[in-house]
């Protein structure tokens, strides 16, 4: 499924259909701030092939960052930074068992020489992906650079300074 008719430069990977409840967050600030990606459903455990030929076909493709987002036993994202030299960003998905904490230590927990940046648990994670690939991006695309800056700008200004009591 690609976003527009753009080029993907952005990669959104995650392990079931089941994540993409967390995942579409990644979707939308990425569309806010106009950059193009791509969404695909790869999972190391039920789709080790596809995993290997995303993962090695994606920088030859455009992709410039992988947001990967997995929960459980989330195998997904360190395996695809085991694969691609690219920066892959890793959203721990909300398991229900054990509230994503499960999801969290095995992406966050990579050895030293294959490393996953690793966000969050959930919404605020997988919304933090996308800022950060943003950021990446925007070292050399003045325009992400421009985007990123308006919506940062945007949240400070729409944080109101008292506090609403009846709340
Ligand atoms: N962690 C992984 C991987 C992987 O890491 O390769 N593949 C699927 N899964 C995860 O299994 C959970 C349950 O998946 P189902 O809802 O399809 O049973 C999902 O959160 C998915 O990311």
């Amino acid at each position: 499924m690609d976003a527009n008719e753009k080029q993907a430069v952005v990669g959104i990977i995650m392990g079931s259909q089941s994540d993409w409840s967390t995942m579409k967050e990644a979707a939308t600030l990425l569309e806010q701030l106009g950059i193009p990606y791509e969404t695909k459903i790869v999972s190391a455990h039920r789709t080790p092939k596809r995993l290997y030929e995303y993962a090695e076909t994606a920088a030859d493709r455009g992709i410039k960052v992988i947001i990967a987002g997995a929960g459980g036993a989330a195998h997904l994202p360190g395996m695809t930074a085991a694969i691609t030299q690219l920066p892959v960003l890793g959203v721990p998905v909300q398991s229900k068992a054990l509230s994503g904490q499960d999801s969290l230590l095995s992406i966050v927990q990579m050895p030293a020489g294959v490393p996953v940046m690793t966000l969050a648990i959930g919404v605020a994670g997988a919304k933090n992906a996308a800022l950060s690939a943003a950021s990446i991006l925007a070292l050399s695309d003045e325009s992400v650079s421009a985007h990123l800056k308006t919506y940062r700008q945007a949240q400070t200004e729409n944080v109101v300074e008292a506090v609403n009591t009846e709340a």
